[in-house]
């Protein structure tokens, strides 16, 4: 039997990073198209900061993508707004969709929104030393709803896999976060929003269902 190292890596809150960590990926404003509800607002941002501008990165540790195996990593995210919507990542729901996933708030003031495949919606706030547990087939995306950047340590199996595709499929994250007029957050209808069916909720949940 060939087993792997151990890894040891540092969190750097104040950088936002896992110090030691071998794959990085940024997402740019420019990648974020279609995400955001004010597309005027939008197009100001992308004005102001520039498409290159990094909305939030991602440093990880993948040893493999064995089952059994975990990937873990670190993401900072900008705080923000377009129009009244907070700055979110895109989200998605594992590919394995019976994968979970923890999130553990080192810095700033997040939200953790949740979707099922069946549209029941869940909001889990984010601080430091906030440990937020994601179960199997829950679409999940975080937003920062602070005015710093939000910092947050994450691991998640390592044959998880993303798939985006059923968020844009259904015109986006049922419910959005926005301002609630005082500097606070709240979450209101996504008029684009569409169920999906029957059939692909149960072809998600597989055997399980
Ligand atoms: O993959 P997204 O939805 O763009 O968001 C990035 C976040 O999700 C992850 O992909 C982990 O599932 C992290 O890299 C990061 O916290
Ligand atoms: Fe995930």
């Amino acid at each position: 039997m060939r087993l792997r190292e151990p890894g040891v890596f540092t969190v750097d809150v104040a950088a936002g990073e896992l110090s030691g960590a071998a794959t990085r990926y940024r997402k740019t404003f420019g990648d974020l198209a279609g995400l955001y509800a004010d597309e005027a607002a939008f197009r100001r941002l992308l004005d102001e900061r520039g498409a290159d501008a990094v909305a939030y990165e991602v440093t990880d540790h993948k040893p493999s993508s064995d089952a059994g195996d975990m990937i873990i990593g670190v993401t900072r995210m900008a705080p923000g707004k377009v129009g009244a919507e907070y700055f979110m990542t895109r989200g998605h729901i594992h590919a394995k969709a019976d994968r979970p996933e923890m999130y553990y708030g080192e810095s700033g003031h997040g939200l953790m929104l949740l979707e099922s495949p069946d549209g029941e919606v869940r909001t889990v706030e984010l601080r430091p030393r906030t440990l937020c547990y994601v179960p199997p087939y829950w679409i999940h995306r975080s937003v920062n709803v602070g005015t710093d950047d939000l910092v947050m340590t994450f691991a998640y199996p390592a044959d998880s896999g993303q798939d985006y595709d059923i968020i844009a499929k259904a015109g986006g994250m049922r419910r959005r976060i926005v301002d609630d007029g005082t500097g606070g957050w709240t979450a209101v209808d996504n008029a684009d929003w569409r169920p999906r069916s029957a059939a692909l909720v149960e072809a998600l949940y597989g055997e399980a269902a």
